[in-house]
């Protein structure tokens, strides 16, 4: 069995339709590609195949029922376009789904719904119950109220991220290139197809080039929501949605699109979560022998192994604990403030009540709370 056999047998599928595609190179919105997706989303439905669909357009949809030629580049004004293009966009799924007996849901996220634990949960189990229920979920980013400072920045993120919430076997990205190739195809003519590869291959980030100029990502956002997919056990495929049929084509096992499959064991739900936080509030810097025991024993992080703390967490914050060169080794959620953890770092645990008037915990970073990178 090959491995793109993996795709026939794939149960849950995420697509997510890129800007780059749906606004026709951002000449208003692709209806006629709408329904095209929509028709072959239906068809595999009917074929038992589970799916949740994560659209970017809001923007670009807004901007043309605005009248406006020039992407803006206020945030506010970007948010506005946001806000009355989502309408436009979820109007025209709910009218192309419904052709064929379908109902749509809109789903809104934004960064904090996925990194507090309650919030996180409570999307998950919405989106499957609305898998359960048969109704396609319509996921965007919620624009109206993120700045950029907690901002996806982009679908390709968003759409790992929801695989990794309900599980997803596979990750479609649907974009305006037939897949990833090994240079831009837009810049170099002779650039080639990549058929398959795995997610984590260090050669794609070079290929993969710089951000797209409509869309906000390019390829390289696709290689790391490709990573960030596999975490959960996900395949990626990024898919050339110009191309007839090609979603049914995807599911009957031909071979189109770049296949970036998974290449290592899914990480358990509650690691997955803490990984998937995009914000970090601060650097714990490691010695020696704190890198040692993390990386090779998977122990907890105790005060005695931290060489210097930045930043400006607070106590169940992120943080990333680096080696003294600035590599990243883990991160994970701190027991302490910054103000405390200075006080503490480099004494024993049994030095933090005497320190610190009160020890909440023996540990800057319980292992159950922190993942290596
Ligand atoms: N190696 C590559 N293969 C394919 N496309 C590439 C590559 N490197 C850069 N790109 C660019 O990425 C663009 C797609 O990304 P983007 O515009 O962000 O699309 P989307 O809106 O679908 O996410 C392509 O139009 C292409 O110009
Ligand atoms: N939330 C934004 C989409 C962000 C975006 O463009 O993402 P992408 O399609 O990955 O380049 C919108 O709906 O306009």
């Amino acid at each position: 069995m090959s491995r793109r056999d993996q795709i026939k047998t794939a149960r849950r599928w995420v697509i997510k339709i890129g800007s780059a595609l749906l606004t026709n190179d951002g000449k208003g919105l692709n209806y006629a590609g709408i329904a095209h997706w929509a028709e072959q989303m239906a068809e595999l439905k009917k074929q038992g195949i589970e799916l949740v669909l994560v659209s970017s357009g809001a923007v670009a949809a807004g901007m043309t029922r605005l009248g406006w030629s020039e992407r803006p580049t206020e945030l506010h004004r970007l948010q506005a376009a946001a806000a009355v293009g989502q309408m436009g966009l979820i109007q025209n799924y709910e009218a192309e789904f419904a052709r064929f007996g379908l109902h749509t849901a809109q789903v809104l996220l934004d960064h904090d719904d996925l990194s507090s634990r309650e919030r996180y949960l409570n999307a998950r189990s919405t989106l499957i119950t609305l898998l359960e229920l048969g109704v396609v979920s319509v996921v965007n980013e919620n624009d109206t109220v993120v700045t950029d400072e907690i901002r996806f920045g982009d679908n390709d993120t968003l759409g790992a991220l929801v695989a990794n919430l309900i599980d997803a076997d596979l990750l479609v990205i649907l974009t305006d290139q037939d897949g990833m190739f090994d240079a831009d195809p837009r810049s170099n003519r002779a650039a080639k197809l990549i058929s398959e590869v795995a997610a984590a291959a260090p050669s794609l980030d070079a290929m993969a080039g710089d951000g797209g100029s409509l869309g906000r990502g390019g390829m390289i956002t696709k290689v790391r929501a490709a990573r960030v997919a596999a975490r959960s056990g996900a395949d990626t495929i990024i898919l050339g949605g110009r191309q007839d049929n090609a979603l049914k084509r995807l599911a009957s096992g031909d071979n189109i699109g770049t296949y970036l499959w998974a290449d290592q064991e899914p990480q358990a739900a509650r690691k997955r979560w803490l990984a998937g936080h995009l914000q970090t509030r601060g650097t714990l810097v490691l010695d020696d022998g704190a890198v040692a025991v993390l990386s090779g024993q998977g122990k907890s992080l105790l005060p005695v192994g931290v060489k210097a703390v930045q930043g400006t967490f607070r106590r169940g914050d992120m943080v990333v604990c680096t080696d003294s060169s600035g590599r990243e080794i883990a991160r994970g959620l701190v027991n302490y403030s910054i103000g405390d953890a200075r006080k503490i770092i480099g004494q024993p645990s049994s030095q933090i009540t005497v320190l610190l008037g009160y020890q909440s915990d023996e540990e800057l970073i319980h292992r159950d709370n922190m993942v290596l990178s």
